[in-house]
């Protein structure tokens, strides 16, 4: 199995606040990996690290490495641009541009300088159908995505973040401000997604993590307690605290 992302010994710290606390592991290729554990301790920054959301943070100071294919993102003279295309996030909330569906998904390639009508218009076409969106949208193109409904606009975002090529997808709860069909529908997606992607995703939700996930990371005050298959992970924790949280005695 091949190692797509590999993350080494990562601190962060936001001023003096130690956040992350030593991280390693590793994401293996065309696999789902769900980062678990109690609110505040660590997930949604780890995810954000994956492709150098914190530069845009001055309070916050990394240490440590992440590699993708082998090469660390960190690296000067890396330019975090490049990284975030390759490695795409989407948001918990969906974040629509207040532009035109049409807009929306072609917004990436027209910054990295591609115009040709109708090439956009292809990987509109191909995003949106391996968004399970195409149908829905086909005919209204041009509307205002602000129009769609939230789980649509999820899709739509998914749709946007796949259109520039990424190889790895970053997802921070994804599901959280939709109804159960809309994020049947996301779980879905992933599930087919992951056939030409690398997905890391936060959740709260542990029916999700385990519907979803090949492997799954329990996470506690910044550092990961227990990485394991997430069958095994929930089925036989090796490690108490993760137990205890599964159990829901805490968090
Ligand atoms: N920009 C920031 N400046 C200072 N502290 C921050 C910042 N962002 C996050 N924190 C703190 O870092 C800790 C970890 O936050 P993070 O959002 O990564 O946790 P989380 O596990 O994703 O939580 P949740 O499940 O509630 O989303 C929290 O204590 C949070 O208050």
């Amino acid at each position: 199995m091949k190692t797509k992302l590999q993350v080494k010994d990562l601190h962060l710290a936001y001023g003096t606040k130690k956040v992350l606390k030593g991280i390693t592991m590793d994401i293996p290729e065309n696999k789902i990996v769900a980062l678990i554990g109690p609110s505040g301790c660590g997930k949604s920054t780890l995810l954000r690290a994956m492709n150098r959301m914190h530069d845009l943070s001055p309070e916050a100071h990394i240490t440590g490495e992440i590699l993708l294919d082998g090469e660390n993102i960190y690296a000067p003279g890396r330019d975090a641009v490049d990284v975030r295309r390759k490695i795409g996030m989407v948001f918990q909330k969906p974040n629509p541009f207040p532009k035109s569906i049409f807009d929306n998904i072609a917004y990436g390639l027209k910054i990295a300088g591609k115009h040709d009508k109708q090439q956009l218009q292809e990987v509109v076409e191909r995003t949106l159908k391996s968004s399970y969106l195409w149908e829905e949208v086909k005919d209204d193109l041009d509307k205002s995505a602000l129009s769609l409904s939230g789980g649509q606009q999820q899709r739509m975002c998914i749709a946007r973040a796949v259109a520039v090529e990424p190889e790895v997808l970053l997802m921070d709860e994804p599901c959280s401000a939709l109804d159960p069909i809309s994020t049947a529908k996301i779980e879905n997606l992933m599930l087919e997604l992951k056939k030409d992607y690398t997905i890391v995703i936060v959740t709260h939700n542990m029916q999700q993590a385990q519907r979803v996930a090949d492997l799954t990371a329990f996470m506690y005050f910044g550092e990961v307690m227990e990485y394991a298959p997430t069958e095994e992970l929930f089925g036989n924790p090796q490690v108490e605290l993760t137990r205890n949280y599964l159990d829901g005695n805490f968090g």
